[in-house]
């Protein structure tokens, strides 16, 4: 455990990656033939909903579909042997 949930949160992810328990979401992703398509439409999907929820102001929505948002695009980050640090760096250049 470190103090950041998102890189918690990833390493989880890049372990899921690594050994692939047969009961974990996340790996299904990864072993799914078309698991980045999956991750691909949830991105779409939860975007609409984030969307929505933001219109009906409704703040616990928009922290829940936001999650959902953040872990697959960490997913997404990890199926493309990239990392925390690869956002971080672009975010950092931006300052
Ligand atoms: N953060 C998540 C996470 N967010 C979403 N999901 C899964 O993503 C799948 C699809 O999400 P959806 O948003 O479609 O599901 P939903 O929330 O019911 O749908 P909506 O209400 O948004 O419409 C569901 O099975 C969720 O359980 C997640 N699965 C795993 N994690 C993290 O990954 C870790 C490892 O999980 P496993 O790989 O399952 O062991 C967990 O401990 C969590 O920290």
């Amino acid at each position: 455990m470190t103090d950041d949930v998102l890189d918690d949160v990833f390493a989880v992810i890049e372990d899921r990656k690594a050994e692939l328990p047969e009961d974990s979401y996340t790996a299904s992703l990864f072993t799914h033939e078309k698991g980045e398509n999956a991750v691909l439409e949830k991105l779409g999907e939860e975007t609409t909903e984030l969307l929505l929820a933001a219109k009906d102001d409704d703040r616990e929505e928009i922290a829940h579909e936001s999650a959902d948002i953040v872990y697959h695009l960490l997913v997404l980050l990890a199926m493309k042997d990239m990392d925390l640090d690869d956002l971080r760096d672009e975010l950092a250049e931006r300052r």
